[in-house]
């Protein structure tokens, strides 16, 4: 009798050869199946203790010092996702943001040297103005990630991602609902784009691949 065929266990995610295209063509691109539902539901699960645990702290605009709240231009909290945290989910996460790079170096040769991300949650009412990724005089943020994790969401909960023209950014481009499990890649100095007013508390997971070493 043989031995059982060896199955490679399914990676919790994967990025398609199509993503990668769309992100060439247009700077930014959508895609629903790259990440397992069950996946997602361990994120979702994740974000929602450390948010019940009061883990998330008001996210701010700019940087460093100068880094200010003020909620007419964005209404999220955040919470960074870091090993020290010593939570097998946000590493597994972070093991695969780690392959990503290094097929985003492969394919583009972007000298991506890290990652980060952050949780998000927007309460009802708030969204994120228009803006870039990259901060001005600082070019290290070069593609943006965002992953939905709200499990329903329908059209009438709003909260979309307004995806604005490279060109020409009072034209918007297209509207992306933030769908469970939803994977949007786009590139951070290129992309202008705001999140619209949400009517229901809105996750994600968000964050960036970066040019520069860890400070
Ligand atoms: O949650 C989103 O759809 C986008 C968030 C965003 O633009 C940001 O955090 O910079
Ligand atoms: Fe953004």
């Amino acid at each position: 009798m043989g031995a059982p065929p060896i199955r490679a266990a399914r990676p919790a995610m994967s990025v398609t050869p199509a993503l990668f295209e769309m992100l060439e063509a247009r700077g930014w691109a959508v895609c629903d199946d790259s990440i397992a539902p069950a996946f997602r539901q361990q994120l979702y699960a994740c974000s929602e203790a450390a948010w019940q645990a009061g883990r998330f702290h008001p996210a701010r605009i700019g940087r460093g010092e100068a880094a200010t709240r003020d909620e007419t231009v964005r209404g999220d909290s955040i919470l960074w996702l870091e090993r020290r945290h010593g939570d097998a989910v946000m590493d597994a996460f972070m093991d695969w943001a780690a392959q990503l790079r290094a097929e985003l170096n492969q394919r583009y040769f972007l000298g991506l040297r890290r990652e980060e991300f952050h949780f998000s949650h927007y309460p009802v009412g708030t969204g994120y103005r228009k803006h870039f990724d990259q901060h001005r005089g600082s070019p290290h943020r070069r593609i943006s990630l965002v992953l939905y994790l709200n499990p329903e969401w329908d059209a009438d909960d709003g909260g979309e991602l307004a995806i604005h023209a490279a060109d020409d950014d009072t034209r918007e481009s297209a509207r992306i609902l933030p769908q469970g499990g939803r994977l949007v890649l786009f590139r951070s100095e290129l992309i202008p784009h705001a999140v619209l007013p949400c009517r229901r508390p809105r996750r994600a997971l968000t964050g960036w691949f970066r040019t520069d070493a860890a400070a």
